[in-house]
């Protein structure tokens, strides 16, 4: 073969290989695309399933709600029957919940028997068989607490409760015997609102629920818990209808009280902290706190003020270096040094003389 013939067919031999490669190629883009398609095909089958299974759904829940509201309308007619009939007895005969239907015209809750399985039959008694059907059972159940604090655990049961108060679906704990003859559904708040209230009943004579007992406190500071317990308003009684009206020491059986009072003269403007007034409060701190017949000190101002903090017409030609430097308000500490409780007895104004242990805080 000459060299031009070998050149010749090499030549045809590389364009046939390329032209393979091609064929490869187009045969590859081929099948992608009927991949994709197939793929697409097979989801928009997957999506027809699903909205034919979707249409279905759709068709049973409205079947089973037309079903249900029919047994609604049965219910209700049953429940207007029965309260009717109640509250007829009722008005004849006095029941546990007389006083709260009388008051708020309210009917007792029943369940209704129908044929729905989420609804609790009635059996001939009137109560609900709530044990037999076990497909009102939800599976839980609370703890609940019985007579004397024993506690049971109570099954709930989904019910279709018709009353003036509550329509529909609940979930009810069920006991088998109520505690109350002739009811047969007991509503707490949680259903029925604020329209369900315990029978509040108002005590004419109460009585202490301790025993009276000095805890041991009390029994080793016998002087310092009685005076603790002096309140304002007792103060006030005293102050306003004089020792006769107020309970005296002698009506609570407490130690002797001795009253110290203490003002200047002229009396200051809403009891402003003045110089004359701080040195007199130190002078009965002192007293107090050596008298061994004082338990507590009680400190009070008057009605319109306990006090207007310093007395800013004494302070106002002073310099802050007079009174920094002077100790100006040093003898107002000793109320921080006490030994004895010391309780302020606040009305009205009380401005910027607050003392607890060296702080002061500011307050009105
Ligand atoms: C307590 C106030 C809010 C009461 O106001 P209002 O009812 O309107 O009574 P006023 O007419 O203001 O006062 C009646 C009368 O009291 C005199 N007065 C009031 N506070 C002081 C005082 N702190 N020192 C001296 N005098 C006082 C007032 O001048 C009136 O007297 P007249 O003779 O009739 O003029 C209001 O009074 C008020 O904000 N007072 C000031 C309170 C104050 O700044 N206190 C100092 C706090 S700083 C401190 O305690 C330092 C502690 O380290």
């Amino acid at each position: 073969m000459s060299e031009i013939e070998d050149s010749a067919s090499l030549q045809v031999r590389l364009a046939e290989i390329e032209l393979e490669k091609e064929k490869l190629k187009l045969q590859e883009i081929s099948e992608q695309r009927q991949t994709d398609l197939e793929r697409d095909r097979m989801k928009h089958q997957h999506e027809l399933e699903l909205a034919k299974l979707q249409l279905e759904e759709n068709k049973l829940s409205l079947e089973r709600d037309k079903q249900r509201e029919s047994v609604r309308q049965t219910g209700l007619v049953t429940a207007i029957q029965e309260g009717k009939a109640l509250a007829e007895k009722m008005d004849t005969e006095p029941t546990f919940s007389e006083h709260r239907t009388r008051r708020r015209k309210l009917l007792p809750a029943h369940a209704i028997d129908t044929p729905d399985p989420d609804v609790v039959p009635v059996n001939s008694s009137g109560r609900p068989s709530f044990e037999d059907n076990v497909l009102s059972a939800t599976g839980d159940s609370v703890p609940v607490r019985g007579i004397g604090s024993t506690q049971l655990n109570v099954p709930l049961h989904c019910v279709n409760l018709e009353s003036d108060l509550v329509q529909g679906e609940v979930v009810v704990g069920v006991l088998s015997v109520l505690p109350v003859e002739g009811v047969d559904v007991i509503l707490g708040n949680d259903l029925a609102g604020v329209l369900v209230w315990g029978d509040a009943s108002v005590v004419v004579s109460p009585k202490p629920t301790s025993s009276g007992e000095l805890d041991d406190l009390a029994k080793r500071y016998p002087s310092v818990f009685p005076a603790c317990a002096i309140t304002r308003a007792m103060a006030r009684k005293h102050r306003e209808y004089g020792p006769d009206h107020s309970n005296s020491s002698e009506d609570l059986d407490l130690p002797p009280q001795t009253e110290h009072t203490c003002a200047p003269e002229p009396p200051q403007a809403l009891n402003a902290l003045c110089d004359a007034l701080m040195t007199e409060v130190g002078r009965a701190l002192d007293a107090f706190e050596a008298d061994g017949e004082i338990g507590a000190i009680v400190i009070t101002g008057s009605e319109r003020a306990f006090a207007a903090g310093a007395d800013i017409k004494e302070m106002q030609n002073r310099t802050f270096q007079e009174c920094y430097g002077g100790n100006f308000l040093a003898h107002w500490n000793r109320i921080s040094t006490v030994k004895k409780p010391v309780i302020a007895a606040v009305n009205g104004f009380a401005v910027g003389v607050l003392h607890a242990n060296k702080t002061i805080m500011y307050a009105m």
